[in-house]
């Protein structure tokens, strides 16, 4: 049966934009893997602005509290059970807590005037023919069978493998080894269908699929691997020239998913294991597992389960389950602060960099903050523009973080935004917001509650 879901999925056809289908990217992996069945019902909520009831009354209940209330609960011990396979500080489905209703179309202010919006068939219908349908016995010839000293990632459901194929191109095999047999569907098929809208430079290139002998997506290999290979286990230093490239071309890669691509596309979890670097250090976005694509009526999506990486998550995504492209930006700042301090979104010591470089960032001690490994060796205007953009992705509140496009990011970035000469001095970002934004906000997103739950969110995950 599921041999036959898979052949299905992959043959030229309509792409399915159907909340409850497989190949749509909205449902989310649900908690049968903690052994709670009953969890799993109403994976999500599309955005919607709040009642007042609704905002006094529920505002109040976070996932971690919720979370700890039931620690004693079969769902933790099941999500504390799958958290020792996963790969390390990766949160897969977390439990459900009493998410907010939203009630809003999104605002004018808030779509995409460079995304076409049609509803027509050929929407669906964008897929890329040129992929190739892998035989089992060419993936095992050209991996060595699969062979471990071809092992190049162990993720949290797959395991990547080096390989060439007959003619010489090197590629890496992605066999999805883990989970349940309907997990490693959902997960293959979820990527899949992401994957089938995207062509970008700044995206990881696939190249075609192979659903004989377990389910395999086929990638072009990147030379440099990750950047978390380059960045925190390589003992040569990442020239800083190269680490602004590679900045650079992640915010390209997010903007085009965001806003240029044919669906709009949250990605769910940036992180510098899921950027991969070509040979000349272009950086690649990969591993779509957690996707979701967001229609453009709404502003945001509610999950009721909680996936992503511990150092990553946005606070309101960790508070309230709430997704939009925001998410990804918050994840992103985080990116850039690794790329300019050197340090891991959460160090050995489990200390966030978050906690560590906002204080340093807010006094404006920008050389603080700059990776010792690089001396004096970078520029100064190009470490102050991704300083200031960081500080503006990792805002508590996602309406005062810019957005990647509209001229957003990438022109904060490349310091064409604002008085380049006199930046100095981080800003607070500039976004007017209206009323009901701010009292939204100051409700919502109080700090001191969010550093609370990001340390009790911490010791959940680290300590037991
Ligand atoms: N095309 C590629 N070229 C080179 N290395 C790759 C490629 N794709 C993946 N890798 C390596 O494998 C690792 C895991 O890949 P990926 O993130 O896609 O797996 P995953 O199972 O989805 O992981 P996660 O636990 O984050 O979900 C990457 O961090 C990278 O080191």
């Amino acid at each position: 049966m599921v041999n036959s879901q898979l052949t299905s999925a992959i043959s030229p056809r309509p792409y399915c934009c159907d909340h409850e289908c497989p190949h749509s990217l909205v449902g989310s992996i649900d908690l049968r893997c903690f052994g709670s069945d009953k969890e799993t019902g109403g994976a999500l909520e599309e955005g919607r602005r709040p009642s007042d009831a609704e905002t006094s009354s529920k505002a109040s209940t976070s996932h971690v509290e919720t979370l700890l209330s039931r620690s004693n609960s079969s769902l933790c011990r099941g999500f504390f059970r799958l958290w020792k396979h996963k790969s390390l500080r990766r949160l897969s489905s977390f439990p459900p807590v009493g998410f907010r209703k939203w009630s809003k179309k999104r605002s004018n202010r808030e779509t995409h005037p460079s995304r076409t919006h049609s509803t027509s068939t050929d929407d669906f219908c964008f897929f890329r023919p040129t992929w190739k349908n892998f035989t089992i016995s060419e993936l095992e010839k050209a991996t060595d069978n699969f062979s471990p000293e071809n092992m190049i990632g162990k993720g949290g459901y797959a395991d990547i493998f080096r390989g060439r194929l007959e003619y010489g191109r090197l590629v890496a095999v992605k066999r999805i080894s883990r989970g349940s047999k309907d997990e490693r569907t959902h997960n293959f098929l979820c990527e899949m269908g992401v994957l089938v809208h995207l062509h970008h430079p700044n995206i990881a290139k696939l190249i075609g699929v192979g659903v004989e002998g377990g389910m395999h997506l086929v990638f072009e290999l990147s030379h440099h691997g990750s950047l978390e290979n380059l960045l925190h286990d390589s003992k040569d230093k990442l020239d800083w020239e190269v680490r602004y490239k590679i900045a650079i071309g992640a915010a390209k890669g997010l903007e085009y998913l965001h806003e240029r691509c044919q669906r709009r596309i949250i990605h769910r979890d940036i992180k510098v294991d899921n950027i991969l670097l070509t040979e000349d250090f272009e950086p690649q976005i990969c591993d779509f597992g957690l996707a979701k694509w967001l229609p453009d009526e709404v502003t945001h999506h509610t999950l009721s389960s909680f996936e992503g990486t511990f150092g990553y998550v946005a606070p309101e995504y960790c508070m309230h389950g709430v997704v939009d492209e925001k998410t990804d930006v918050f994840a992103f700042g985080i990116l850039l602060l690794e790329l300019i301090t050197g340090r891991r979104a959460v160090d050995s010591s489990q200390q966030s960099l978050l906690m560590w470089a906002k204080p340093v960032l807010e006094e404006n001690n920008i050389k603080d903050l700059v990776d010792p490994l690089l001396g004096d060796s970078y520029d100064c205007k190009q470490l102050l523009f991704a300083a200031r953009t960081a500080f503006m992705c990792i805002q508590h509140s996602s309406v005062l973080r810019p957005r990647m496009s509209q001229a957003c990011v990438l022109r904060i970035l490349r310091g064409e935004e604002g008085r380049s000469d006199t930046v100095h001095v981080l800003q607070k970002p500039f976004i007017r917001r209206t009323f009901s934004e701010e009292i939204l906000d100051a409700e919502e997103h109080n700090s001191t509650r969010y550093l609370k739950d990001i340390n009790r969110h911490k010791q959940i995950a680290f300590d037991c």
